[in-house]
């Protein structure tokens, strides 16, 4: 019987080298298939794929370059930057979730012959879920949950039961080409921001122009180096002036080049917009969980869908919800949906 052929998305990284083991372990024909996504660095490219084409060796399977480095700059990058710079708080990882690495990859996986598509995400699916990986530390399920729901027969996430040290170890043991793959540093959280996110926004506008620092009634109590150096909920960076208690950054407004603080009380949001839904089930009203940021505790909430958008009611209050970010639904560890995050109330 000839076997079934999974194309696993490599990065150069330790998940995804040992994601290609196990699934060749498994019975699977491997064939990986390395992303060019942005020109980080000098050479960055040219290393990951040393480290690939040594694991490839090793294996002795074909690996494949895709340059979407055009489909990436639009979709990813540009819409990271103008978040920032029209006061949004962005997730660049969902969208390439979406868009490139189960939009375009998979598009290749399948021209290719492939019947699924592995990468090294620690989060679990059944082909019409996503779950919550095991390893709660790292758990991915959050940024996946924008992925179209037609896209989930073809993906397998084979370290979904294991914990991160635990594939470390496991690859450090395996063989030389893996155990130099452990000795590098981790992967930065966005592939492409090698610091600070201001960085980035640097390269594409002056950020640096301080401007006040508003009250809720619109008074000016203070200064700040540039609005798109805060996001909601930061409580360091400006000045308040004859402050006793920690200030926070309320509101963002990029056209007077103005920020808003408040006191802990004004970040409480008890209510939440979301468009741009992505759901796995069919109801239009139901009471489940929500993560409004990515490691943020979920928060019990009854939802409403109305005209393409999401009505969610937080029974309890949740502090410092960044408009631009994802509201992810779950019922137990099951993901049920997302939202971008609109306004709150
Ligand atoms: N440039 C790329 N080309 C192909 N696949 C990629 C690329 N970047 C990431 N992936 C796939 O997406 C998975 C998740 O990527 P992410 O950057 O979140 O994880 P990571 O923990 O750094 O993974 P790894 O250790 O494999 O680099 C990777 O394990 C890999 O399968």
């Amino acid at each position: 019987m000839n076997k079934q052929k999974v194309m696993v998305g490599m990065s150069g990284g330790i998940d995804s080298s040992v994601t290609a083991y196990m699934l060749q372990n498994d019975g699977y024909e491997v064939e990986g298939v390395y992303l060019k996504l942005h020109n980080r660095t000098d050479g960055y490219h040219e290393k990951n794929l040393g480290y690939i084409e040594d694991v490839a060796k090793f294996l002795n399977i074909k690996y494949h370059i895709l340059d979407l480095t055009d489909k990436f700059s639009k979709e990813v990058y540009d819409y990271f930057v103008d978040s920032y710079l029209t006061g949004t708080t962005p997730n660049p990882c969902v969208k390439c979730n979406r868009q490139i690495k189960f939009g375009a990859m998979l598009d290749f996986a399948k021209s290719q012959g492939a019947s699924f598509l592995a990468t090294g995400h620690y989060a679990k699916t059944d082909g019409k879920f996503f779950y919550e990986a095991d390893d709660k530390t790292k758990d991915q399920s959050y940024f996946l949950s924008q992925v179209s729901p037609d896209a989930l027969a073809f993906m397998m996430f084979p370290l979904s039961t294991y914990k991160k040290e635990d594939i470390v170890k496991f690859g450090a043991k395996l063989d030389v080409a893996y155990k130099k793959i452990t000795e590098k540093s981790e992967s930065q959280e966005i592939c492409f921001v090698e610091t600070v996110y201001t960085d980035v926004i640097k390269r594409h506008a002056n950020i640096d122009q301080e401007g006040d620092v508003l009250d809720e009634k619109g008074n000016v109590v203070g200064i700040h180096k540039g609005f798109a150096h805060y996001t909601i909920g930061k409580r360091r960076g400006f000045t308040v002036k004859g402050a006793q208690e920690p200030h926070f950054v309320t509101k963002l407004n990029p056209k007077d080049n103005t920020i808003v603080v408040g006191k802990k009380e004004a970040l409480e949001v008890n209510e939440v917009i979301g468009t741009n839904l992505n759901m796995f089930v069919e109801d239009r009203k139901f009471s489940c969980s929500v993560k409004l940021r990515y490691r943020a505790i979920s928060t019990i909430c009854d939802v409403e869908i109305k005209d393409n958008k999401i009505y969610i009611f937080l029974k309890e209050p949740v502090f410092g919800v960044a408009i631009g970010q994802l509201a992810v639904f779950y019922d137990g560890q099951k993901v049920i949906g997302s939202a971008w995050i609109e306004s709150t109330k």
